[in-house]
């Protein structure tokens, strides 16, 4: 029998482009998908709960379980820890679950090369001068973290070869219309495999 693994999905791009926005509304549609909840040393915002949008960790809690080996990939960011939780990931895709990422990009790569059948998909903005504009409306940068962060995003565009697929968020809607599409597409690669492996085994008995 050919084992039913689930996919791993990452979801991943600059800062602002919309990966938390497009995240929300592809799981507020209905979905299989199982979001995997990352680990952060940030504050929790109003609105946010432990174990929901985040798991909320202190630092020294963070780097123990660096040390224990408990992440599969983390990275700071605007002088926090974020990473995603090693052993719900492999469990739930061995399960055969599908599983759901959102990070940033350099946990992205080191994804990759742990996980290099994952399914990487890229945010792209519709342009700078745009992906400028949603860090700015959405307040919680001061001028100088915009800057920093508009050449954190050159560089990380830079790096868009290693993606299996790009998905501009021009739209929130449509973006995630096409992400529905990219899972589905991976899917059906997959029915291919099994079909061809089901073949191999009716040839043997004949
Ligand atoms: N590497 C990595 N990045 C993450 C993880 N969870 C969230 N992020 C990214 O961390 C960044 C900051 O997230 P957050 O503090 O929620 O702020 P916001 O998304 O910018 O409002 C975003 O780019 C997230 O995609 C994770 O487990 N690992
Ligand atoms: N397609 C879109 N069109 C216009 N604004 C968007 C779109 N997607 C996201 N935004 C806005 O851009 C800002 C950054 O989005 P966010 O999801 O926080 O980005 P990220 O998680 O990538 O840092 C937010 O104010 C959000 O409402």
């Amino acid at each position: 029998m050919i084992e039913e693994k689930g996919i791993l999905f990452i979801l991943s791009g600059p800062s602002g482009v919309g990966k938390g926005t497009v995240r929300k509304e592809l799981f507020d549609r209905k979905t299989d998908l199982k979001y995997s909840i990352s680990m952060t040393t940030r504050d929790i915002r109003p609105g946010e709960q432990d174990g929901v949008d985040y798991f909320y960790k202190s630092k020294e809690e963070f780097e123990s379980l660096i040390k224990q080996n408990k992440l599969l990939e983390y990275a700071q960011f605007v002088n926090n820890y974020y990473g995603t939780p090693r052993e719900y990931v492999e469990k739930t895709l061995d399960e055969g679950y599908d599983v759901f990422l959102e990070i940033e990009v350099q946990g992205a790569l080191q994804v990759k090369e742990n996980f290099p059948e994952g399914v990487f998909i890229f945010l792209f903005p519709p342009s700078l001068d745009e992906l400028k504009n949603r860090i700015v409306n959405r307040g919680t940068e001061s001028e100088e973290l915009i800057l920093n962060r508009l050449k954190e995003a050159r560089k990380e565009i830079e790096l868009m070869d290693a993606y299996d697929y790009v998905v501009v968020n021009d739209d929130v809607d449509h973006a995630v219309t096409k992400i529905q599409s990219i899972i589905q597409s991976e899917h059906c690669k997959r029915e291919r495999i099994a079909m061809q492996y089901k073949k191999i085994l009716e040839d043997d008995i004949l």
